[in-house]
C-alpha cells in the first residue's frame, strides 16, 4: 500500500499531534497541516464541522480533513457542547466545573467530529466519535484544553493524568479516526 497525503486544517498542534500519533498506529498515511483561519459558524456540530472543511477545502484548494471536538454535559442538554472553546478561554477549569453546581448529575461526553472534504465543492463526509465521563475538579497537567477536568468513565483518572498511550486509545479522537482510517482505506 502506498502512503497517502493529507492536509489536517488545524490551528490546534495538540490536536494534530494526537492525530498523527493515532493514525500512525494504523495506516500508512502522512499527515501535514495548514493552520487557516476559518469561521466557525453557530449550529449544531455537525452543521459547524461541514461548514469548516467546505471553506477549508475551498481555501486548500484541495483534499482536507479538519476536526471539530465538542463536551457536552448532560445536566445542560448537551451544552457548551462545540462552544467549549469559548467557555473554556473566559470560565477556565474552575468555571467549567462551577457551571454543574447545583445539578446531580457531573455526567459529560466529549465528542470528536472529524469531516474529509475531497476537493472544493466536495461536500464533507463526518466521522464522530463519543467518550462518556464526567466532570471533575482539575487534575494532571494543564497543557491540552479541558483534558484535567474530563475523567472518562470506568477511569479514576482524567485524560490530563493519561499517558499518550492510555488516553490515545479511549479517546473521542481515537473513535473517531478509527471510522476516518477504515474510510481513507477505501480510497484510491
Ligand atoms: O482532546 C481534547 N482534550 C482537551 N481539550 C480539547 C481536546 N480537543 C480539543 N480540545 C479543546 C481545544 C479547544 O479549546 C476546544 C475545541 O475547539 P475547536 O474549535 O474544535 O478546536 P481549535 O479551535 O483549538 O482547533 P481548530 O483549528 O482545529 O478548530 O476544545
Ligand atoms: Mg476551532
Amino acid at each position: 500500500m502506498t502512503t497517502k497525503r493529507l492536509t489536517f486544517v488545524t490551528g490546534n498542534p495538540n490536536k494534530l499531534l494526537e492525530t498523527k500519533y493515532i493514525l500512525s498506529q494504523g495506516i500508512p498515511i502522512e499527515i501535514d497541516s495548514e493552520d487557516l483561519d476559518i469561521p466557525e459558524l453557530q449550529g449544531t456540530t455537525q452543521e459547524i464541522a461541514k461548514a469548516k472543511c467546505r471553506r477549508a477545502a475551498e481555501l486548500l484548494g484541495r483534499a482536507c480533513i479538519t476536526e471539530d471536538t465538542a463536551l457536552c454535559y448532560k445536566a445542560l442538554n448537551g451544552l457548551p457542547g462545540p462552544y467549549i472553546k469559548h467557555f473554556m478561554k473566559n470560565l477556565g477549569h474552575e468555571g467549567l466545573n462551577n457551571l454543574l453546581v447545583g445539578f446531580q448529575t457531573k455526567e459529560a461526553y466529549a465528542l470528536c467530529t472529524f469531516a474529509y472534504s475531497a476537493g472544493p465543492g466536495a461536500e464533507p463526509i463526518l466521522f464522530e466519535g463519543c467518550t462518556d465521563g464526567s466532570i471533575v475538579p482539575a487534575r494532571g497537567p494543564g497543557t491540552f484544553g479541558w483534558d484535567a477536568i474530563f475523567q472518562p468513565e470506568g477511569f479514576d483518572k482524567t485524560y490530563a493524568e493519561m499517558s499518550k498511550e492510555e488516553k490515545n486509545v479511549i479517546s473521542h479522537r481515537f473513535r473517531a479516526l478509527d471510522k476516518l482510517k477504515a474510510y481513507l482505506a477505501t480510497l484510491p
